[in-house]
């Protein structure tokens, strides 16, 4: 199709490839946005449509100097700001909130364009994305301190809640949007500046969302969006010392390194990492709705969801029912490009992630999985991977022990109500369990042995703006959405005012 538009702000550069798509092609941004300007870098990095593997456009790859004047924007920016009153600082969260919503059909087929997932997925993200926006502008204006009953004679105790300072906000590819707007909103709404650092597979979203912000009338410095290496720019982000708050959603391995990076600085340090989720199906449910659940809650953006259903737990009685009831469900999932009508599920990120998809499946049959549904066609394109569902996986294999971010699920049956909980608990992650069934006999022991920071009980969905969304072991530290999304990105300062 011929291009329809000419953005013309990039400097002669078009992405002609994203033009036919939007309305208004000027939310396609090719500059990376630092102290309220559009800046370029020496070099610039591609960015590639999953889907066809076409390059849809380019972004720049600052250098560590560059993300430096990033934070020293953000530094510069931060006294006004915080020192703004939080109504206003909520009025421009709402407007942002509201462009947000008024251009969501380009933003979606933004997200398609460069992440691969589904319109219809992608429209529910920017819903998603955006009411962090309103909920974060609306709590800011209640997020105070405490007045302490006072052990001192004469003395008035009170804390305040003040924002830390500058936050560094790095992100990944699966849900570009949310996972940006999850953690600005935020900090903006507590007073901090922000310098975000999206996944360099879908800046165009992050992009955009600086376009947006701009009109909103953010002053310059509040929001800078950098692009370019991950450990590049987020080494520097981590050893500045201006940089008070690390929040970091991506990959365990990646965390653990950006935690030590942030040692020598102190920094609070907000981790949302990886999963490794259990799906428990209970005796006494209905096996077609269960299987239709753990369909859902499986292959949700491909697979590559912290909150996948990775090992699906089935009591032994009812394994074989729940494994025709589950390939059914599979077969109904419709793959190919996330722009086409009936689309249910789109490509993988790229074909590296294909390839590894393709070898846990191998390392499962080697090891004495079934194969019990799904084929190994190929897909209609390089960057897709077909369902595919394992039977009989055990804990020796790779499918079960590692996040398998991939359309490849892995089941088992266990014997009692002991099995399955060392089953669920048997990983070294905990960011999300699925329990379905109904007997409180078995859910209430559960509740409470489960290792797991979220817990849902016949419910695929269990996000959402007012939950405290966080992981324990190594599924990270903290909480984002809810009331508790504003801790790690303020401190308490404790007053002892006395009396003389
Ligand atoms: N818990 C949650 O809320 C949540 C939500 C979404 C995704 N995730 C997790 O994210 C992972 C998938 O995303 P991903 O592949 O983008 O993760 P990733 O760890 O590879 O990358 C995340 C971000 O870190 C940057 N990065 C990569 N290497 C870096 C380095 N050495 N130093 C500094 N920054 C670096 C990337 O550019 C990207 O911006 C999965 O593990 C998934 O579970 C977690
Ligand atoms: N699905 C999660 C993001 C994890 O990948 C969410 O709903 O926030």
């Amino acid at each position: 199709m011929a291009p329809m538009h000419n953005n013309g702000n990039n400097n002669g550069k078009v992405t002609d490839a994203l033009m036919p798509y939007l309305q208004e092609p000027r939310l396609v941004r090719e500059l990376a946005y630092l102290n309220g300007q559009w800046v370029h870098g020496q070099r610039d990095l591609p960015v590639f449509n999953p889907a066809t593997n076409d390059v849809i456009g380019h972004v720049p790859r600052l250098n560590t100097e560059q993300a430096g004047l990033a934070v020293t924007a953000a530094h510069t920016a931060l006294g006004p700001w915080r020192s703004l009153p939080a109504d206003e600082r909520a009025a421009l969260l709402l407007r942002w909130h509201d462009l947000i919503l008024e251009h969501k059909q380009d933003l979606a087929t933004l997200i398609v364009l460069e992440q691969g997932k589904p319109l219809a997925d992608a429209l529910g993200e920017i819903d998603y994305g955006a009411s962090f926006v309103r909920w974060f502008a609306e709590e800011g204006r209640r997020a105070g301190g405490d007045t302490l009953p006072s052990h001192i004679p004469g003395a008035e105790l009170h804390t305040r809640r003040e924002p830390v300072g500058v936050a560094a906000l790095i992100t990944p590819w699966n849900f570009p949007h949310a996972m940006i707007t999850r953690k600005a909103a935020a900090a903006l709404a507590i007073g901090c500046t922000v310098v975000i650092k999206p996944a360099s597979e879908t800046p165009f979203s992050a992009l955009a969302l600086a376009e947006l912000a701009e009109r909103a009338g953010f002053a310059p410095g509040v929001i800078n969006v950098i692009t370019g290496s991950g450990a590049e720019l987020g080494n520097t982000l981590c050893r500045d010392d201006r940089v008070r708050a690390l929040s970091f959603t991506g990959s365990t391995a990646v965390g653990k390194q950006l935690l030590a990076a942030c040692a020598d600085t102190v920094k609070k340090c907000a981790m949302e990492l990886g999963g490794n989720a259990p799906f428990m199906v209970l005796p006494d449910m209905d096996i077609q709705m269960a299987a239709r659940a753990a369909v859902a809650a499986k292959f949700q953006t491909a697979g590559q969801d912290c909150l996948a259903a990775n090992r699906i737990l089935v009591p032994r009685p009812r394994y074989e029912e729940f494994l025709d009831a589950f390939a059914g469900e599979m077969a109904r999932l419709r793959v190919g490009n996330g722009l086409e009508a009936g689309v249910t599920m789109g490509p993988l990120i790229h074909r590296r992630a294909v390839d590894n998809a393709q070898s846990l499946v191998d390392d499962a049959l080697a090891h004495g999985a079934r194969l019990f549904a799904g084929n190994r066609q190929p897909g209609p394109g390089e960057n897709f991977f077909l369902p595919v569902l394992l039977a009989d996986v055990t804990p020796a294999m790779r499918v079960y022990r590692e996040e398998n971010f991939c359309p490849v699920a892995a089941v088992l049956a266990y014997e009692d109500p002991a099995e399955l909980l060392a089953l669920a608990n048997d990983t070294e992650y905990g960011l999300a369990a699925y329990i379905f069934g109904h007997d409180q006999r078995l859910i209430r022991p559960l509740l409470d042995r489960l290792e797991f920071g979220m817990v849902a009980v016949n419910s695929v969905k269990m996000t959402g703006h007012c939950i405290p969304f966080g992981g324990i072991k190594h599924s990270g530290l903290g909480r984002e959405g809810s009331r508790h999304g504003f801790d790690d990105f303020s401190q308490l300062k404790y007053c002892c005012l006395g009396g003389l």
